[in-house]
């Protein structure tokens, strides 16, 4: 029986995001596409007999209960009916509140992790529509392939994209994705896309002008990274990016960055680092 596990929890881009409309209840109707980095947060996972779900890593900001990690915990206990609890342990890479999802990523990941040290057997669909429970980018995650998403993002087809590598720029300032939504300026009127044009357009995030208004700091890094080629908005921000065929390229872009805006080069991924990982464990 396996007592411990650590896996990772990647970050992923939204490649665009288009707003189509906002529905009754103030959710927005989304399509993106989504596509993992390789660059992750790890989390260990060590089963107790007891029931306690113990997080052993304070997040700067996060009460314990609060955390994502947690809240999943809580949930897949309760569903599952396990009598198991875990101590949990995070070593945190991904900027937060950064439009990379880390906070889903690790609901995702504890979501997977504990399904195997607890034994519950719940198959994929069942997990992603607990994860859906804990936010709308929590689905994707526990799929864990690169996918074309539409409703409020929880529509997922799997896609397959090229995985170039990637410069993200993280700007120090912290973008809540619901005032984002809130915002009275935002256009949400983008015709909707067949899967095929969202496989081969370019695409835009209709977040931008209103992230950019708000926020001179991700303003300015959008200025510096369209320098070397056109940037864009993850999510709500605020992380942005540029891509690049080759590792190389991109880390030439990150040396002429060095000193000046804070950022991170990893490589696309169709296949999120999670999946791979318990690939591995099955061979
Ligand atoms: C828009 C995206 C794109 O990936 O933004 P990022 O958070 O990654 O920046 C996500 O779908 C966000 O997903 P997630 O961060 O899980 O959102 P949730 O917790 O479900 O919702 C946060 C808030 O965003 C707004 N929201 C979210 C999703 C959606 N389709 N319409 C919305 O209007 C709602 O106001 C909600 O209260
Ligand atoms: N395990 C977690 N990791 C990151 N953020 C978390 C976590 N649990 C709760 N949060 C809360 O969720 C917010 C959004 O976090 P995150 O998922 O990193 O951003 P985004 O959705 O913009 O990519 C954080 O600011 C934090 O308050």
């Amino acid at each position: 029986m396996l007592r411990e596990i650590s896996l990772p929890a990647p970050a992923k881009l939204n490649l665009f995001l288009h707003i189509l409309g906002r529905r009754a209840d103030g959710y927005h109707q989304l399509q993106t596409l989504f596509q993992f980095l390789d660059y992750a947060d790890e989390l260990t996972f060590s089963l107790r007999d007891d029931g306690v779900i113990q997080l052993h890593d304070a997040l700067p900001g996060v009460a314990h209960d609060d955390n994502l990690i947690v809240k999943a915990a809580k949930m897949l206990q309760q569903a599952s009916g396990s009598i198991r609890g875990a101590d949990i342990r995070i070593h945190k890479r991904l900027p937060m509140g950064g439009g990379i999802g880390g906070g889903s990523s690790n609901a995702a990941t504890t979501l997977l992790g504990l399904n195997l040290i607890w034994q519950c057997q719940f198959d994929l669909d069942q997990l992603a529509s607990l994860g859906l429970q804990l936010g709308a980018d929590v689905p994707v995650f526990v799929r864990g392939h690169a996918a074309f998403a539409e409703g409020v993002g929880e529509q997922l087809t799997p896609v397959t994209l090229d995985e170039p590598w990637f410069v993200v720029a993280v700007p120090q300032v912290h973008v809540s994705t619901k005032e984002i939504f809130c915002d009275e300026r935002l256009t949400r009127n983008t015709p909707a896309i067949t899967l095929a044009a969202a496989q081969t357009q370019e695409g835009h995030n209709d977040c931008l002008p209103v992230v950019e208004l708000r926020y001179p700091e991700i303003r300015n890094a959008l200025m510096q990274l369209n320098k070397f080629a056109s940037a864009k908005l993850t999510g709500t921000g605020a992380c942005c990016f540029t891509s690049f065929p080759s590792q190389q390229e991109a880390d030439k872009v990150s040396r002429s960055l060095e000193g000046g805006l804070q950022h991170f080069v990893a490589k696309g991924s169709n296949i999120s680092m999670l999946h791979k990982a318990l690939q591995s464990l099955h061979q």
